[in-house]
């Protein structure tokens, strides 16, 4: 049985269009989950998808926020931004902001602590690359990861959800194997556990991303410590990600949240 109430994400990337867009709300528009389902779509498409999912149980969130608050910061997006559209969630520090645009956990403190502010939740994206897996460096680089981003940053209670990405997962189609990952989430709660004590760490729910698919989601969220799932290119085709949805649903009707 699930303690933490089950949480599904898809992260469209820079991918989709209307046809993703008309396609993801008629799937599930009339669909009710107990599990909490959630879209991050490109920031063009947000209001959109608020628009049309707005009487579905659907919540959407965004791929990124600034960590400025306003100002002349050209291209920028606020979480002031974000929440009043509607977003319920944003992603932070995903791997491909941290290798492509130079984020860090000291820029993902400051994102955390503007989420916070707003009342967005915020979904802290970890993981190590294939070289710090190979030198056996994974749990040095994730506690590095969570320490960083939370150090002298008050949490009150504030909500939010960690995201376990391993990089050569990613877009790869090779998915950690429950086992591992379990292994991983494990230790991830371990450090929240220091972090924040026993009681909190337990109601943080670790999502687990990189090549899910409708293949292994009952699988990997069979695991004690998997408490959802973030969603890539499986969330590109609303049918597939339907499924995935469907088989989170099932671990939330035991769930105690
Ligand atoms: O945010 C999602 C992840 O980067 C996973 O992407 P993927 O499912 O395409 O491997």
């Amino acid at each position: 049985m699930k303690s933490r109430k089950p949480i599904v994400i898809a992260n469209w990337k820079l991918n989709g269009g209307f046809d993703l867009l008309c396609s993801s709300v008629a799937s599930f528009v009339k669909k009710s989950f107990l599990a909490e389902v959630y879209i991050c779509p490109p920031y063009l498409y947000i209001r959109d998808l608020l628009h049309f999912l707005q009487y579905s149980v659907v919540n959407i969130g965004s791929q990124n926020v600034s960590k400025y608050q306003s100002g002349a910061y050209t291209g920028e997006t606020s979480a002031q931004m974000l929440a009043e559209a509607g977003c319920k969630l944003c992603l932070i520090g995903h791997s491909e902001r941290r290798s492509m645009f130079r984020e860090n956990n000291a820029s993902c403190q400051i994102k955390l602590k503007r989420a916070f502010e707003n009342n967005l939740m915020p979904v802290l994206c970890i993981g190590e690359n294939l070289e710090e897996k190979n030198a056996g460096i994974t749990k040095d680089i994730l506690s590095r990861q969570i320490n960083e981003s939370f150090e002298a940053l008050d949490i009150a209670d504030n909500s939010f959800c960690i995201a376990y990405e391993p990089v050569w997962a990613i877009g790869t189609g090779q998915a950690a194997t429950p086992e591992t990952a379990q292994e991983v989430h494990a230790y991830i709660r371990e450090q929240l556990v220091s972090l924040f004590g026993q009681d909190k760490a337990q109601q943080i729910r670790i999502l687990y991303g990189g090549s899910v698919t409708k293949l292994n989601t009952t699988e990997l969220l069979t695991q004690p410590d998997i408490d959802g799932l973030l969603v890539g290119g499986a969330s590109l085709d609303a049918e597939h990600f339907m499924s995935i949805c469907q088989q989170v649903d099932k671990f939330a009707m035991d769930s105690n949240s």
